[in-house]
């Protein structure tokens, strides 16, 4: 079977530094405060994400971290994006609750008008739980969104929201179970295990054709993943989906974010994606 052809489009992506990263506490199984944070490294790491998108061709918007916050370095919890249009985020723990205000505040100093950026009824951990493909938005619920969140978003948005259960704690956000790989095509990837029955049987009506990933890529956080469209930037321990990938016709890009794993986040977390 000849690949499918790929291409990469351009795309805006909104990062913050770790330069106050650290685990002090605990609100997912990936995170033990006894263990230490080596932070010239983690901040070594994320530059070198950062400096891959740009290598890539891709715009990279910084926001600025906050003492007091040493989770924001997954910016991708911190709002939605869609079609210019800005769902902020509402944090279910509230050790993370004053990174909301602090995207907010981002986007209006941008140029996004007020009309364009929703201050969220409902709890919603942006990115963490919502992912876009072409025709839907999926959206997780279980361990931090809200299901009252997905209704939010549909209207917000426009867009078809798919609610997806979440089961297991080590896959508390969406995107640690689900990578969407072309956003022009409907293509994910995603570990069945992580979602409930009822779930699962969703996921394999609409993506058919999904690459499926095992346990121990999951495990890697291997679907803690950036797409392109053609490079599909992952965490390089996540060895056992590089080939499938290659298969499909994607150009997988390995990338070492151990120190911020602590924190229970990877590429993904890391990269807030501003669709215009
Ligand atoms: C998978 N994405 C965006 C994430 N899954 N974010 C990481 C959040 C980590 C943080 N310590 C927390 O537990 O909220």
């Amino acid at each position: 079977m000849r690949p499918t052809p790929r291409t990469s489009s351009p795309r805006r992506y909104l990062m913050c530094p770790p330069a106050h990263f650290s685990v002090t506490y605990s609100i997912n199984p990936w995170m033990d405060p006894t263990k230490p944070v080596d932070l010239p490294l983690a901040l070594a790491q994320w530059e070198d994400l950062r400096d891959r998108y740009r290598a890539l061709g891709h715009t990279v918007e910084l926001l600025t971290p906050d003492p007091a916050l040493p989770d924001m370095v997954f910016a991708a919890n911190g709002a939605t994006v869609v079609g210019g249009r800005v769902l902020g985020a509402r944090f279910a723990h509230a050790e993370r609750s004053d990174e909301a205000a602090a995207h907010l505040s981002w986007f209006r100093r941008n140029g996004w008008p007020e009309e364009a950026v929703r201050l969220p009824e409902h709890v919603n951990e942006g990115e963490g739980d919502f992912a876009v493909t072409a025709s839907w938005i999926l959206a997780g619920r279980g361990f931090r969104s809200s299901p009252l969140a997905h209704g939010e978003a549909q209207e917000f948005f426009g867009r078809p929201v798919i609610g997806l259960e979440l089961v297991d704690p080590r896959y508390y956000h969406l995107d640690t179970a689900l990578c969407v790989l072309d956003d022009a095509r409907d293509e994910v990837m995603y570990y069945p295990a992580a979602f409930s029955p009822g779930s699962r049987a969703v996921l394999a009506r609409l993506f058919p054709d999904a690459l499926i990933a095992t346990e121990e890529d999951a495990a890697a956080l291997g679907l803690n993943a950036v797409s392109d469209g053609l490079h599909v930037l992952l965490p390089q321990a996540a060895v056992g989906l590089f080939e499938p990938l290659r298969q499909r016709g994607f150009e997988p890009v390995g990338m070492d974010l151990g120190e911020l794993l602590k924190g229970g986040g990877s590429v993904k977390c890391c990269t807030q994606e501003l669709r215009p």
